[in-house]
């Protein structure tokens, strides 16, 4: 059952599980204080939705905003990754208590959950973080998830939670993720232009989808802007979930998005074997292969990546990594876990298989990035 329209992610038959993430310009007053009342009308309708049979994922986002103003930080706390990491220390605790006794007010137990871009891209700890909210959700909790932000560093860390979001979401098998932002909606361009029209419904992320978006937070307390947004609904749409934006500021912004139904929903594509939907979701890979015209195709028919259509080999990546696939027009095509390391595919490139066991010295495999390790973009 797909989810075509807004209001059916509410519908727990057809969206079991949705992943909720709220910004920090909503959690986080202009004061640097908790936005209690809001706050406290969006756990009643998180209730609701628990009582009416849908399981709920919270990814909160706020705690470097709110430790800023208690460590008296400068920027937000956003000045330097030091100040980043002990804002969030401190601002972390207050927000898990928070949300801990809100939802204790509707007779629910809150599970904090914090994670690193790390957690999710290896597969073994992906696996785990699958498992640990499996059991959270079947006894009845409701897992409050952030980044790690008091460890993370800049060059392995999500820095926005949309893309978190979405990777959760596909960890925990969830139908939908909802975005609470502090706009409506994809624009077709800078919502502050004029003549700037909302997208209700996005029917794949394409480049001219991308193109609507600018970078940067609206209110300097968030971090990704819409381009962290379009990057999550990526994610989900080739993981089989839907993906809505709607305005989080309303006083139950949930029934009122999807009463209207306004907000941008992304449709998803048809659901991946879970292997597949993981590998789709990964943030960083090791390195590349440009491909030829006749291997791109081969690749969009559904066959493996042979080396005899690959033209140039970039980075250091090991046996096994996951690496990205260039078209011949330089487009990501694909990403798949390599069967060799960069310097045996450099020496395997442009050879017919036929000829590798002499390249190599060993029996060759089947292919440099078989089918089943594969996902097309
Ligand atoms: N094409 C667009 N459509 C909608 N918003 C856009 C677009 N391009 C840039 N933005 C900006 O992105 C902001 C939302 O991102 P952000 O402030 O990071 O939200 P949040 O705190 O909810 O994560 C909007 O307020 C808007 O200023
Ligand atoms: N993990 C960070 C939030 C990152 C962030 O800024 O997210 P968002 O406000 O959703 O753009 C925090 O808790 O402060």
């Amino acid at each position: 059952m797909k989810i075509a329209a807004l209001a059916q992610l509410a519908d727990p038959a057809r969206c079991p599980r949705l992943v909720v993430k709220v910004g920090s310009a909503l959690l986080v007053g202009k004061d640097g204080q908790p936005r209690r009342e809001w706050l406290s009308a969006l756990v009643a309708e998180i209730a609701a939705a628990r009582a009416a049979g849908q399981e709920v994922i919270v990814v909160s986002s706020g705690a470097i905003a709110l430790g800023a103003r208690r460590l008296g930080l400068a920027k937000g706390g956003r000045g330097s990754l030091s100040d980043a990491q002990a804002a969030a220390a401190v601002g972390q605790i207050a927000l898990a208590g928070l949300w801990a006794e809100l939802l204790a007010g509707h007779g629910l137990t809150a599970a904090q959950v914090l994670l690193t871009l790390e957690d999710l891209e290896d597969r073994r700890r992906y696996l785990n973080v699958t498992a640990t909210l499996g059991t959270l959700l079947a006894a009845g909790a409701v897992p409050v998830i952030n980044e790690n932000d008091t460890v993370a560093t800049n060059e392995i860390r999500f820095g926005d939670n949309d893309r978190l979001a979405a990777r959760v979401g596909q960890a925990a098998g969830a139908a939908g993720v909802l975005l609470l932002s502090d706009i409506d909606g994809l624009y077709d361009r800078d919502p502050r232009q004029p003549g700037a029209v909302r997208i209700p419904v996005v029917k794949g992320v394409t480049p001219e989808i991308h193109a609507m978006a600018t970078g940067g937070s609206s209110s300097g307390l968030g971090s990704g802007g819409m381009t962290s947004k379009l990057q999550a609904a990526e994610i989900a749409e080739l993981a089989g979930i839907a993906l809505a934006i709607i305005d989080g500021q309303p006083t139950a912004p949930i029934a009122t998005a999807f009463g209207a139904e306004r907000g941008t929903l992304f449709l998803p594509r048809g659901r991946k074997q879970a292997r597949k939907a993981w590998l789709g979701g990964k943030l960083r890979m090791r390195g590349s292969v440009h491909v030829d015209a006749g291997a791109a195709r081969a690749l969009e028919g559904g066959s493996s990546l042979l080396a005899a259509g690959v033209t140039q080999v970039d980075g250091e990546f090991q046996r096994g990594d996951a690496i990205a696939v260039l078209g011949p027009d330089g487009a990501v095509l694909a990403r798949g876990l390599s069967e060799y390391d960069a310097a045996e595919c450099a020496r395997l490139m442009g050879r017919h298989s036929r000829e590798h066991e002499a390249l190599l010295g060993y029996a060759p495999r089947s292919a440099l990035i078989h089918r089943d390790q594969l996902v097309l973009l």
